[in-house]
């Protein structure tokens, strides 16, 4: 550190560095960050065991670390956890190191796999499953019993996710899938002891994580090999039934045709970060709604209105519902389901703010904590209050770094548009076809609405509510 401006940090220990502020505290790790960042400023630089770790909580601090320094934030930080999850496949798409691999990977999911016209070829797919979720809604409201929400919206954002990447909801062991991917994903990146004494063996062999890590690994493994001898057997879905391709038959069919080395090794990645944030977002949005009855019903009598004449709602229209947008946003800001993004790493000599980073440095940008900054949000930044968006035309990229939920700069989510077909279509369908009340004898004040810490940050208690149909579930073509 001689000669270099390095960012502040509270004081450190021995050994452990900064980690006796976060562990061992009841709060997440964002909370108690923001905390820290309130007394020693918008960039610290904190020593998470071994691990020098620069935390950005202000949407300046942001834009410098995503736009200004972009190249130099581009990469990943490889801890032990992440080696043992991606071995040879070197990172997925998430992990990938910044490079030739990380660039053709991202090009194919951009171009193929994520792109508008893909997302729109799945739309019979979240027909069919919503379908079955205001099926199976209907069916607990015929019973008077409660809906679990958090159940039901998980349910559905897999078997979509699932249906999208191989083609069929016969999926071996699903719910074996789902909970090892549930299992992975309640892992903070860079928390586990391995990650934060990289050197010592001794870490990796008292953790419990690297046995779960691998164990879970070699079962999705297995499962996904299945997947993909089958479509190597029995040839692409779209090879003349006129069938969708799906996307193992696209990354297959990429393979094959171009001879790419690294194709194979993001379809865990999709189902990770494409189901688990999406339900994450979903559970979120009704329980504010829930705790927010006016919201609510603002929101039910615009879509009511919209699709009143068609009796069902239909994703052409979605994007007339201005107001279903406005709350889209707001729970996003209040709640993004990956507090701290994804970890960044520090490639180049670089100054953020005016002070040095350090090369190698891993960095967080707290999004949760930008998203609720007074500074930007004035004195309602705690506050669910949808209308705030009518007033600010702040769209998903990030332009000025206050709301960025989806990252920014070159590693921004190129899943933006798969999440918002799932989130806008089954908010808009549950609310139009039934009216949702909480339990008898809850009130809306009473909700618990603690989050519960991973790599998305959900709401620790399952979502329990009462559905009144309103509008019949159509019948589906399924
Ligand atoms: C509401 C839903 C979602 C949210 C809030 C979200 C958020 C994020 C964030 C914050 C990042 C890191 C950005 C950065 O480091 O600058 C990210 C990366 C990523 N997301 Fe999403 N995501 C969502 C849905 C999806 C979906 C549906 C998919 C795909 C099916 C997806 C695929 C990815 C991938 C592959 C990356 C890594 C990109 C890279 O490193 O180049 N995400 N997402």
């Amino acid at each position: 550190s001689r000669g270099k401006n390095l960012p502040p940090g509270p004081w450190a220990l021995p050994v452990i560095g900064h980690l006796h502020h976060l562990i061992g505290r009841a709060e997440v790790p964002h909370r108690r960050l923001r905390e820290l960042a309130q007394r020693h400023g918008p960039l610290m630089l904190l020593w998470l065991g071994e691990v020098p770790t620069v935390v950005a909580s202000s949407a300046e601090a942001a834009r410098e670390i995503l736009k200004t320094n972009d190249l130099a934030f581009a990469t990943r930080p490889m801890g032990r956890l992440a080696q043992l999850w991606y071995q040879a496949s070197g990172g997925g798409l998430a992990y990938a190191p910044y490079g030739d691999g990380w660039r053709q990977l991202r090009k194919i999911c951009t171009v193929e796999l994520l792109s508008h016209r893909r997302v729109a070829s799945f739309r019979p797919i979240r027909l069919g499953e919503v379908g079955r979720l205001l099926h199976a809604i209907a069916a607990d409201a015929g019973e008077k019993k409660p809906v679990n929400l958090t159940r039901r919206i998980a349910a559905y954002v897999f078997a979509a996710t699932v249906r999208a990447i191989i083609g069929s909801r016969n999926f071996a062991e699903r719910d074996a899938y789902m909970q090892m991917l549930k299992d992975v994903f309640g892992i903070v990146p860079g928390m586990g002891l391995p990650d934060l004494f990289p050197s010592s063996n001794l870490a990796m062999r008292v953790s419990r994580m690297p046995a779960l890590l691998l164990r879970n690994r070699s079962n999705m493994h297995r499962l996904m090999d299945v997947i993909i001898k089958e479509h190597q057997e029995f040839g692409a879905a779209a090879g003349g039934d006129g069938k969708e391709e799906d996307l193992v038959d696209v990354l297959l069919r990429l393979q094959k045709e171009a001879g790419f080395q690294h194709p194979l090794t993001t379809e865990n990645d999709m189902f990770g970060a494409g189901s688990e944030t999406s339900s994450t977002t979903l559970i979120w949005a009704m329980a504010e709604l829930m705790r927010n009855p006016h919201v609510r019903h603002k929101l039910q009598e615009e879509i009511r209105q919209e699709f009143a004449d068609d009796s069902k709602v239909t994703e052409e229209k979605l994007g007339n519902l201005s107001y279903l947008h406005m709350v889209i946003k707001e729970t996003l800001r209040l709640h993004p389901p990956g507090p701290l993004m994804v970890p960044h790493e520090c490639r180049t000599q670089c100054q953020v703010l005016g002070y040095d980073v350090p090369v190698g440095s891993t960095v967080l940008v707290n999004v949760w904590a930008i998203s609720r900054d007074p500074a930007s949000w004035g004195n309602t930044a705690e506050e669910f209050l949808p209308e705030r968006f009518e007033q600010c035309d702040k769209d998903f990229k990030g332009a000025d770094f206050e709301f960025i939920p989806f990252g920014a700069g070159r590693r921004i989510c190129p899943g933006i548009s798969m999440a918002l077909a799932n989130v806008q279509l089954v908010l808009a369908v549950l609310l139009f076809h039934f009216d949702f009340e909480l339990p008898v004898g809850m009130s809306p004040k009473e909700m618990d609405m603690t989050e519960k810490s991973g790599i998305s940050t959900e709401l620790k208690a399952e979502l329990l509510v009462m559905a009144v149909p309103r509008f019949p579930v159509p019948q589906t073509a399924e």
